[in-house]
């Protein structure tokens, strides 16, 4: 695995002053102001929260509507180059994702944008493949993959670019038991930084700094031994009640 191991990563992190981004008129994420340095952060909170585009906006695939979102000082939705080695983000839905039809060109793809040749990019897919197991995929194509299968191969995507930080959308959501504690074990090993969404407290406990999202907006930000006992309630709370009555959908 050390092969995905890379560098400490850039300290200067991801930085919003006052984000917020609305569609259609609908403010979906509101004045949100924070610095992320640390290694392992998880963003928790209820569905329709706004974690999906949260990550969407750290990541520049959509701009804020109002405020700033800064990557090691470089604004990500202006300077799609600049994120390839700096940001890279895994889907909760893989055919959001993947663009090609093959798995080989699927993983090439990524490589050959940071600058390698195709012959580069072909030799370090093969390794990575090897590495993981699945020398087997090299001739596959992606149809032939079922949706985990497909969505591990996002998630090799990444790992073959060795982004600085790596955004994870409930990344075990749909892996079997044996994948699930392979990836908990090369999530162990990354150096890079993971920012990364889950509804699981015990993977919560595990991140450095738990932000918790409410309505598009901050309702705690800190450890997770501070953090994660006040959600517990409050979504203990919630579950009690019969109808989600606090929400407009
Ligand atoms: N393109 C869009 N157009 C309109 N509304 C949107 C759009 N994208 C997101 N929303 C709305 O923004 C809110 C936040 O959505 P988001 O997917 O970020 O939530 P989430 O916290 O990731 O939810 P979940 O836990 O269910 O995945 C939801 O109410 C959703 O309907």
């Amino acid at each position: 695995m050390s092969n995905e191991l890379r560098h400490t990563p850039n300290q200067q992190g991801i930085s919003l002053d006052r984000a917020a981004y609305a569609v259609a008129g609908k403010l979906i994420l509101s004045d949100l102001s924070f610095a992320l340095s640390e290694r392992r952060i998880a963003i928790i909170g209820r569905n329709g929260s706004g974690k999906t585009t949260l990550l969407r906006l750290m990541a520049g695939l959509v701009a804020p509507t109002s405020g700033s979102v800064l990557v090691d000082g470089i604004d990500p939705a202006r300077d799609r180059k600049a994120m390839l080695d700096r940001i890279g983000i895994l889907f909760q839905n893989p055919d959001h994702q993947i663009i090609f039809p093959t798995v080989a060109e699927e993983l090439a793809f990524g490589l050959q944008q940071q600058g390698r040749t195709k012959a580069e990019a072909a030799s370090m897919v093969e390794d990575l493949l090897a590495r993981h197991g699945r020398s087997h995929w090299l001739t596959a194509t992606v149809h032939s993959l079922s949706q985990g299968q497909r969505h591990f191969l996002c998630l090799l995507s990444i790992l073959a670019m060795k982004p600085d930080s790596i955004l994870l959308d409930e990344p075990f959501a749909s892996f079997d038991q044996p994948t699930v504690t392979r990836m908990a074990r090369i999530f162990d090993q990354l150096q890079q930084r993971l920012i990364f969404i889950t509804h699981d407290a015990r993977t919560a406990s595990s991140a450095q700094r738990v932000l918790w999202l409410e309505a598009g907006q901050i309702r705690a930000d800190g450890p997770p031994a501070r953090v994660l006992p006040e959600f517990e309630a409050e979504m203990l709370r919630l579950g009690s009640i019969d109808a989600d009555t606090d929400i407009a959908f």
